[in-house]
């Protein structure tokens, strides 16, 4: 059944337009610029059908699979039909379709790449075997450059951060780079060293990160952090051959506001290979302005393309005119004078104001109020984490989105967790043992203060059984059992620091493990970015003030167990409020969206304003079909102001 809404005359233009460049002899394109929720997806869909039904190729790429998914969603729900397999991919996604697939029996790749047998078997990223590559390399580097490389773990991991950063910013096909090592006259070493300090790198890097992409490449690291786009961006004749062997006239790039000088280059690629494009995408939702090396930003590059005609979309479909209004006020401030966001009149929009919000769902939830439709949206997975223990507490129940995770499969957790159960052994002997408890250990184990070696890491981990394949749903098929955990726990506890060593009231040994195994600074560097390290240990203070009952840790893990296992069986579950990071939240509507002002919350986008800090609250605000829900949890006045300033009522 066929559900497409009647589009309104700006969309229609854009179907105009996107005819007409499929159909003009010479090369044209189209991009168009558009706010939250103005049908972006919408009319990309349906100039999609169009084209399709007059014969013309298409291929549709997001970012995210997310994107992805909505993409097909949207399909779906306006033409009654699904989508074709591979007519709407990821950028990674084409890559890999590209350098692994293969037309009447040749690779696209002229390399040859890799066979779908050898990826089935073992192309598939595994984070901390990159990190074991890093180091092999770092050590072996050393050698030469007398240790000059930062080799800590936690150096490592920003290591391998900056490597996906230079990747994205694709600085490293800059014609400065390209000399072969043996060949480099004087010159040319002096404009790639300068080259170098000028996007902020050591001398160092340079070679790091050719041979780290080697060893990659060669370790059949393909999917995943840009991996993929990459090495296509390597190969352009591959892409080049993809789109003619699939007849592919015209590329569509959904969030083209996500689009760093990576994807760029392959955009550039495809046009040259003779394709069109449609781009259609909404610069205050660029949430990852920072990936890169430098600031890139696909509008402006975007606006250098010979034959581009430009299109906006100006009015919102999802939200009547007060969220619209609400939107604008967040634009207005990260760029003053931007096109104004608007919304129908007729549809308002409330705007509801509780000064506490877990009290307000379980009043609803008791009173049979579906809460479906309803989202609480936070700055990062921490504090979902932190919601999802009030909301744990008060029993409402509640479902996360997409990747969004269960605070108990949080490293905060499963670190506190590891320390309940090595207490236990070590001054109770009474460990309990259950599979999760393992999965903790291995948290505990990447602890860096607790000194463990590589060695010693992976042979606990193997007697664990957290070396096994993974199953289907991700998950490890564990095997050991209470003897070996048993073991396991002793072994770690020779590597406690002596404070930790002597028999103490529980409460007071967590406070000194937490403290002197620097767990505070362990989650920081486990974090994306500083704000997440921040939210991270503010959860973990509210995990440990739980953990700190007098009670015996023993029975407290059991507790714990016993509840979320209650908790995550329960019915309700599924009808109950969603919960997400702003991150996952992108390109989703909900009838609600429940925006808790507090700590753990909004707060500092607030009250410590920074463009990216707008962008995330212009994209949970624009979720809305039809309210907004704030939590205000305290009565801080330049708080009210801002609330007030952004939201009015
Ligand atoms: N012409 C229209 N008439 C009525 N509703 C529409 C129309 N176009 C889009 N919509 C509705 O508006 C909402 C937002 O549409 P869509 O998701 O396509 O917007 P978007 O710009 O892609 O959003 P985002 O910025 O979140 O990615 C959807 O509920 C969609 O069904």
């Amino acid at each position: 059944m066929s559900n497409t809404p009647k589009l309104s005359e700006a969309q229609e233009a854009i179907l105009h337009a996107v005819a007409d460049l499929a159909r003009t002899d010479y090369q044209q394109h189209l991009l168009v610029e558009a706010g939250a929720g103005t049908g972006k997806t919408t009319t990309l869909v349906a100039a999609r059908e169009q084209l399709v039904h007059a014969g013309v190729g298409v291929l549709a790429l997001t970012f995210s699979n997310a994107g992805r998914q909505r993409f097909a969603d949207v399909h779906l729900a306006q033409t009654g039909r699904g989508l074709p397999p591979k007519s709407v991919l990821t950028f990674d996604g084409l890559a890999f379709e590209v350098l692994c697939g293969a037309v009447e029996g040749r690779n696209y790749s002229g390399d040859g790449f890799f066979t779908r047998e050898e990826i089935r078997q073992n192309a598939i990223n595994e984070s901390d075997q990159l990190l074991q590559l890093l180091s092999e390399l770092v050590a072996e580097l050393n050698d030469t450059w007398e240790g000059e490389i930062p080799d800590r773990e936690s150096d490592l991991i920003d290591l391998l951060d900056l490597i996906g950063n230079a990747r994205i910013a694709n600085v490293f096909r800059d014609p400065r780079m390209y000399a072969e090592e043996d060949g480099l006259e004087e010159f040319q070493e002096m404009e790639r060293t300068e080259f170098l300090a000028s996007l902020d790198l050591p001398p160092w890097f340079y070679h790091l990160f050719s041979r780290f992409e080697r060893l990659r490449r060669e370790s059949r690291h393909l999917v995943g952090v840009e991996g993929a786009a990459y090495d296509l961006a390597g190969d352009p004749r591959a892409l080049v051959r993809y789109v003619w062997a699939n007849r592919i006239n015209v590329i569509m790039v959904d969030e083209f506001h996500d689009t760093k000088a990576l994807h760029f280059e392959l955009l550039n690629v495809l046009i040259k290979a003779g394709c069109r494009l449609v781009l259609i995408g909404d610069r205050h939702q660029d949430m990852f302005a920072w990936r890169g090396l430098q600031p890139f930003s696909a509008f402006d590059s975007a606006g250098q393309l010979a034959g581009l005609n430009t299109l906006a979309l100006p009015r919102s479909w999802r939200y009547g005119h007060r969220i619209a209004q609400m939107a604008d006020r967040i634009v207005q401030r990260l760029q003053p004078g931007a096109a104004r966001i608007t919304g129908p009149r007729a549809q308002a929009g409330k705007l509801l104001a509780v000064p506490d919000l877990v009290a307000w769902l379980a009043q609803s939830a008791q009173q049979g109020v579906a809460l479906a439709d309803h989202c609480a949206i936070l700055p990062t997975q921490a504090d979902c984490m932190l919601l999802q223990l009030r909301l744990f507490d008060a029993g409402v129940p509640y479902r996360l989105v997409e990747r969004v995770r269960h605070f108990f499969q949080g490293y905060e957790f499963r670190v506190l967790r590891a320390l309940a159960v090595l207490y236990s052994r070590r001054f109770a002997a009474d460990a309990p043992f259950h599979i999760n408890s393992l999965y903790a250990l291995d948290v505990l184990m990447n602890v860096p203060t607790l000194g463990l070696d590589k060695e010693t890491r992976s042979d606990l981990r193997a007697e664990l059984g957290l070396d096994g394949a993974r199953r289907a749903d991700g998950q490890r098929l564990l095997n050991a059992d209470p003897y070996t955990l048993g073991l396991v726990l002793d072994k770690l506890a020779e590597f406690l620091p002596p404070v930790l060593t002597t028999a103490q009231s529980w409460p007071a040994w967590l406070a000194l493990a937490v403290q002197h195994l620097q767990l505070h600074a362990f989650l920081y560097q486990r974090a994306q970015h500083p704000a997440a390290g921040r939210q991270s240990a503010l959860l973990l203070d509210e995990l440990v003030r739980r953990f700190s009952i007098d009670l015996a840790p023993a029975m407290q893990v059991q507790r714990w167990d016993d509840a979320v296992e209650r908790f995550v069986r329960q019915r309700g579950n599924a009808s109950g409020l969603s919960l997400t990071s702003v991150l996952h939240a992108k390109g989703h509507e909900y009838a609600r969206v429940l925006l808790p002002m507090g700590e753990a919350g909004w707060r500092r986008h607030l009250l410590q304003p920074t463009a990216a800090g707008w962008r995330e609250l212009y994209v949970a605000v624009t979720r809305a079909r039809d309210g907004i829900m704030l939590e205000t949890t305290d009565d801080n006045q330049t708080l009210a102001q801002e609330v007030h300033g952004v939201f009015g009522g």
